[in-house]
């Protein structure tokens, strides 16, 4: 009889994003994204991060302050980077998995690079301003979004 306990698409992709968040120098929210094309192949993925050349030791990672010196300006969106980290032409049709629910940007994004479905983890955002124009977009142009269902499955991993 095969093995029972494997995981699922959704906890492999989601699990995917969640250890993508685990490169993160934000000390706040680390957030990671993964991209997946409709036969289940992952085209992408990214976590949040400044720009690439950007010294993560010369850049500010404060939450307040006078807005030049806090990440908010300068960070690069996971969900963002694993669309600009896509090489390999179009991801119409695709859909990503996110830890955390996405900002208006990133839903410009997802919407201009043809991605069809968003799957979030956290929606700890969910009464910003950000997010419910996100969800406006999203509505708007037919792209679903659904959180994703916990399967009460603990994995650790031994690094
Ligand atoms: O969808 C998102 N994707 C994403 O990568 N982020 C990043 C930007 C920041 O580095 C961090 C949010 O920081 P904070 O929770 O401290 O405000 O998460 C934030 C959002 C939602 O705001
Ligand atoms: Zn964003």
């Amino acid at each position: 009889m095969k093995r029972q306990d494997y995981v699922s698409w959704d906890a492999y992709f989601m699990g995917v994003a969640l250890l993508s968040a685990q490169r993160s120098k934000d000390n706040n929210t680390q957030v990671g994204s993964c991209i997946v094309n409709p036969h289940n192949k992952i085209l992408s993925m990214g976590y949040n991060g400044m720009p690439t050349g950007c010294n993560d030791d010369r850049m500010p990672w404060e939450r307040k302050g006078t807005p030049l010196d806090t990440k908010y300006l300068y960070v690069c969106h996971a969900e963002l980077n694993a669309i600009l980290n896509y090489s390999g032409g179009s991801l119409r049709g695709a859909r990503i998995y996110t830890t955390l629910f996405p900002c208006n940007e990133c839903t410009k994004a997802i919407i201009q690079a043809g991605i069809t479905e968003v799957i979030y983890y956290s929606d700890k955002y969910a009464d910003t301003d950000s997010t419910i124009a996100a969800k406006r977009m999203l509505d708007m142009v037919g792209i679903t979004y659904r959180q994703y269902q916990k399967e009460g499955k603990e994995l650790v991993l031994d690094l």
